[in-house]
């Protein structure tokens, strides 16, 4: 174990900007947050541009890019608006999500199998401004290969539906999504894709995705926004690095 490549971790400050928001003001910060995120040991933050705006808005992008010390991952859906968005910051990265207005986070990965030509011109442009790109994708064969023949650089697998089934206690059910999990990380390796994960971590289902060898980065946000509440941001990302340290190590 001790010889894997280091695990990153990326802090997804979406929803400093939805507490932010529910008063339509300026406070708290998510530039703040990053910066706090960074000095408690943060190797990059993640920022989810959605076309409603309901939580980061265009000025936070504008304000990370100005002063993050650390790579941005710009999160965004396969639209013309986010894509000149993209080329005009050149963010480290972009990691091409789905988006549905009436959803209330995320659901699923990209279809990417369904999209292939479209998405293969989409992200085209973004490698070649030099952005990586990643793609948001279930634990699923079909869109691991598809992700690869279109060109992207990295996926992201899905941890939604490892993290719901621990929380409702269908621990046979987690347990499959966690074989799921290994198994399609290993096998996007094989093709040559770096592996990250995410969406829905905790401190309780964060271990046995960072023990797996293949994945390089994971992006947590929700959970530590809100036991940041409880113990302060950046206790809480410490902690969870030293979880996903002590799960790398084999502790
Ligand atoms: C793609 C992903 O899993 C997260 O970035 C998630 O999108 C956070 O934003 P929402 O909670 O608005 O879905
Ligand atoms: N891509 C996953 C991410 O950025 C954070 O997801 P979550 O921890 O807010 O569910």
């Amino acid at each position: 174990m001790a010889d894997q490549p280091p695990l990153r971790l990326g802090v997804n400050i979406d929803h400093v900007a939805t507490v932010r928001n529910a008063r339509g003001g300026a406070y708290p910060d998510p530039l703040r947050a990053a910066k706090i995120a960074e000095e408690a040991g943060a190797d990059g933050i993640t920022a989810h541009l959605r076309e409603d705006r309901r939580h980061i808005s265009d000025a936070d992008i504008d304000g990370l890019m100005e002063v993050l010390s650390v790579p941005l991952n710009f999160e965004m859906a396969a639209t013309d608006e986010m894509q000149a968005i993209a080329l005009r910051h050149k963010p480290h990265a972009v990691c091409i999500v789905p988006e549905k207005r009436e959803e209330r986070t995320t659901e699923g990965g990209l279809e990417v199998a369904k999209d292939e030509n479209r998405l293969a011109h989409f992200i085209a442009p973004l490698r070649d401004a030099g952005c990586r790109v990643s793609i948001f994708i279930a634990a699923d064969k079909r869109q691991i290969e598809a992700a690869n023949r279109i060109g992207a650089e990295v996926i992201e697998l899905h941890t939604g539906a490892y993290c719901d089934f621990h929380a409702e206690g269908h621990f046979d059910k987690r347990d499959d999504e966690l074989e799921r999990l290994r198994d399609m990380s290993a096998f996007a390796h094989s093709l040559g894709l770096e592996v990250h994960a995410g969406h829905g971590l905790t401190y309780d289902t964060v271990a046995p995705v960072s023990a797996l060898p293949e994945v390089r980065e994971l992006n947590i946000g929700h959970f530590l926004i809100g036991e940041a509440i409880f113990r302060g941001l950046e206790p809480a990302i410490r902690e969870m690095r030293n979880i996903m340290d002590g799960a790398r190590l084999g502790r």
